[in-house]
């Protein structure tokens, strides 16, 4: 169904309703681009465009284009892989004769004059480009309802670009090159006008080049489903491909998040919506698998005959400052447990994939989940934190943020134990805990090991054998580390024993900055790697995991524990852990 519009000043534009589900369109034309021998020419230019020329060398998290052909399969004989279906590289007809190399990009962060924008995604975007990591033909638009110039715009983000700590040579001329790719559209986020003058200004970018375009929905999610119906029929690219990283909260609970992806679906297919968590993009939550399953030593551990619990520890040492408002609406445990260490846990405890696929290791993640029993009260332990006066400072309750009501009763902090119910891990404790307003920040993983079966060395231990177990440690941050806690005799006379660590610290390992999460993110998106975004089936299965629990801690009225600001937690997390036999990692001496 084709639609006449006559907003651009120039000419009239033809659209289609569907066309933001142009990638279904070019799936059908790869069936036949399929069906073509490759040329070793075209071959060569997709190998050089991977690793020469300064720009375009594209590589997602996956360490090669997922777009382009991995060289280790034997590209000359073989077609393009089912990843390689997305259009950036196929188009419906090889790169030279289609001039693909012309293809343009174009990123609109939606919500630009915004906290995430400003702080983030913007800098994201410049990492990328200082690193030579967009594409030579790229530009980024702003949109919001601010009114700004791009002058305007460029002053704002400027303020917060960084160049690279190991490599700052010439980072004045790459921020004035990047800034100047840089241009806002002011508009309204339900307004097809708008956005039909917004893809007026992006075609005048793209100079009739393939164009590709990206949106960023940096914006509160009442509004997400209004800008993709807008975007989708009047800013959707004609002839490339066009994809919308959206950001959480993806709804409340299992119902509006599935009345959420409803919406999106009446507008995108599934693989062009990336649902964003940022976790996924932290280097040390990408080097679990590779932990795992490059190393020899650990899968054989990875089971209940091994690991005696594990735990997924999110802490941060400030409260809700400035986002109180939003906060209130959805508490810790949908802010950060049901997605951030849901996700994790998922690619913990999940089966050897078949390839690294995003498809492979999404199923792997949705089985973990489905097998997972949906908590219950009893399985929490909930807090809120309450003001503070410390060394002459006082520090705000949560309540008292003008934003939040009186009688909010909404968890600040939360501990769960979590089950997997199938052969791997039947039995074996999972706990999350997640807290604002804690003693520090810090992100980790810790797995726990059993006791050694008949130490010989028990009696040096004393009676706490818990004291002498294995402790594997994965520091998301800061100061990403991991760090296996082993016994060890102590050097001299007699026989004392220690619990030291074999200390993998990152920053002395690989002195180099390591990459904000959506750097990472941003730069899959861009090439379709779709491998760190939550699959719609995910997001089912982790709401179901948890909107009973939201419901009955609503329902019932349950009050948070409270808990001073900058203090360890509530107490009752340390019963919740007793009661299953385990104790937080992080709250021992030798931590
Ligand atoms: N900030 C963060 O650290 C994180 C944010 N997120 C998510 O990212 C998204 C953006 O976050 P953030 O930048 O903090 O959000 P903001 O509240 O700063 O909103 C972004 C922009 O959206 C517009 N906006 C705000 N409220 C409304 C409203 N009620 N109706 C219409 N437009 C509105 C404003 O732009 P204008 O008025 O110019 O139109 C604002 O600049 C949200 O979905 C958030 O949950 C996720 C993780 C972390
Ligand atoms: O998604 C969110 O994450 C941030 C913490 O992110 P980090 O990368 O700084 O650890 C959290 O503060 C925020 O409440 C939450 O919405």
């Amino acid at each position: 169904m084709a639609r006449q519009f006559s907003s651009c000043s120039s000419s009239s534009a033809t659209f289609s309703t569907s066309s933001f589900r142009n990638e279904t369109h070019l799936y059908t034309k790869f069936t036949i681009v399929q069906t073509r021998t490759y040329s070793s020419t075209w071959v060569s230019q997709v190998r050089s465009r991977i690793y020469s020329g300064k720009h375009f060398v594209l590589k997602s998290s996956n360490g090669y284009p997922v777009n382009a052909v991995s060289l280790q399969d034997g590209l000359a004989e073989k077609p393009l892989s089912r990843e390689s279906s997305d259009p950036l590289l196929m188009g419906s007809s090889t790169p030279s004769e289609s001039g693909e190399t012309e293809s343009t990009l174009s990123i609109t962060v939606i919500g630009a004059s915004g906290d995430l924008a400003r702080k983030k995604i913007f800098p994201a975007l410049f990492a990328l480009f200082y690193e030579d990591c967009l594409p030579e033909n790229f530009t980024v638009f702003g949109y919001a309802r601010t009114k700004m110039t791009d002058e305007e715009l460029r002053n704002m983000i400027s303020q917060t670009l960084t160049c690279r700590i190991d490599k700052r040579e010439n980072c004045d001329d790459k921020m004035d090159q990047f800034l100047k790719r840089c241009f806002y559209h002011p508009g309204q986020y339900d307004s097809e006008e708008n956005f039909s003058e917004l893809d007026c200004k992006l075609k005048a970018k793209e100079e009739n080049k393939l164009s590709n375009r990206l949106f960023y929905l940096s914006i509160p999610p009442n509004i997400f489903v209004d800008v993709v119906r807008c975007a989708s029929q009047r800013a959707s690219s004609k002839n490339g491909w066009t994809r919308v990283i959206v950001e959480k909260p993806f709804g409340r609970d299992s119902e509006s998040s599935g009345e959420l992806t409803r919406c999106l679906k009446q507008y995108l297919i599934e693989d062009q919506i990336f649902r964003i968590d940022h976790y996924l993009g932290k280097e040390l939550v990408e080097n679990l698998s590779v932990l795992r399953f490059s190393n020899l030593v650990f899968e054989p551990l990875w089971s209940r005959n091994y690991i005696r619990n594990v735990q997924f520890i999110f802490s941060e040492d400030f409260g809700t400052e400035g986002r109180g408002g939003y906060f209130d609406h959805y508490g810790i445990i949908r802010d950060i447990m049901q997605n951030h260490l849901l996700q994790i846990l998922a690619l913990f405890a999940m089966e050897t994939p078949v390839s690294l696929d995003a498809e492979d290791i999404r199923n792997e993640k949705v089985k973990v989940l489905r097998s997972m029993k949906p908590l219950q009260l009893e399985d929490v332990v909930v807090g809120q934190y309450k003001g503070h006066n410390k060394s002459g400072k006082t520090y705000p309750g949560y309540i008292d943020d003008p934003t939040v009501p009186q009688d909010s009763l909404t968890p600040t902090f939360a501990a769960a134990a979590l089950f997997i119910n199938n052969a791997r891990w039947d039995g074996v404790p999972f706990l999350m805990k997640a807290g604002k307003a804690l003693h520090t920040r810090c992100a980790e993983i810790r797995v726990q090991f059993r006791h050694v079966p008949g130490n010989l060395y028990k009696r040096n231990f004393g009676t706490d054998l818990d004291k002498a177990t294995n402790e594997l440690v994965l520091r998301v941050q800061p100061d990403e580390a991991i760090y296996l806690k082993i016994n060890n005799k102590v050097p001299g006379l007699g026989m004392r024993l220690d619990r030291s660590d074999l200390n993998l610290l990152f920053r002395a390992r690989y002195p180099r900055e390591v990459p904000d999460a959506y750097e990472r993110l941003l730069l899959d998106a861009i090439e379709g790697e779709r491998r760190l975004f939550i699959r719609s089936d995910e997001l089912d299965a982790a709401w179901t995991l948890f909107t009973p629990l939201l419901k009955e801690l609503e329902e019932k009225k349950i009050a948070p524990e409270l808990y001073p600001y900058g203090s360890r937690g509530p107490v009752g997390a340390h019963y919740l852990a007793a009661r299953h036999n385990v104790r937080w990692g992080d709250l021992t001496e030798d931590s």
